[in-house]
């Protein structure tokens, strides 16, 4: 089976908290914007104006297939869905609220999970 004893105690130990708060975030009522890459074709000028796109789905992705050689890696990724959020919607809309929402819960949990 794929049990997590074949993965070192340090690795598995950094994944946690890292599965716990994208779990965490997927269910939060303010995810809807950021669970999918955002599509280009709905919003043509998205890939021109941010170079790295970011979304849940990758995240969770990237996970999954041991990408992340650390937390700062995951932890990196998640910020950059609010930054490029912040890039690209105006504060007060719908979606930009929606980011800073999302980004104090991550990091207010992030702290809570990860502060020993
Ligand atoms: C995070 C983000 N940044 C910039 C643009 C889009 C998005 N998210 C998409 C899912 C999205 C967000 C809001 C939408 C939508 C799709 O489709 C139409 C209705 O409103």
């Amino acid at each position: 089976t794929n049990s997590t004893e074949s993965i070192p105690i340090r690795l598995n130990k950094e994944l946690a908290p890292c599965r716990q708060v994208l779990d965490d975030l997927e269910s939060h009522d303010e995810a809807w914007p950021f669970l999918l890459a955002v599509n280009t074709k709905q919003f043509p000028t998205y890939r021109k104006v941010i170079r790295n796109p970011m979304d849940l789905q990758t995240i969770g992705k990237r996970l999954s297939q041991n990408e992340y050689k650390s937390r700062d890696e995951f932890v990196s990724d998640v910020r950059l869905i609010f930054d490029n959020c912040e890039t690209f919607n105006e504060d007060n809309s719908p979606v930009g609220k929606a980011g800073h929402t999302l980004r104090l819960f991550f990091e207010t949990r992030w702290a809570d999970l990860t502060s020993g």
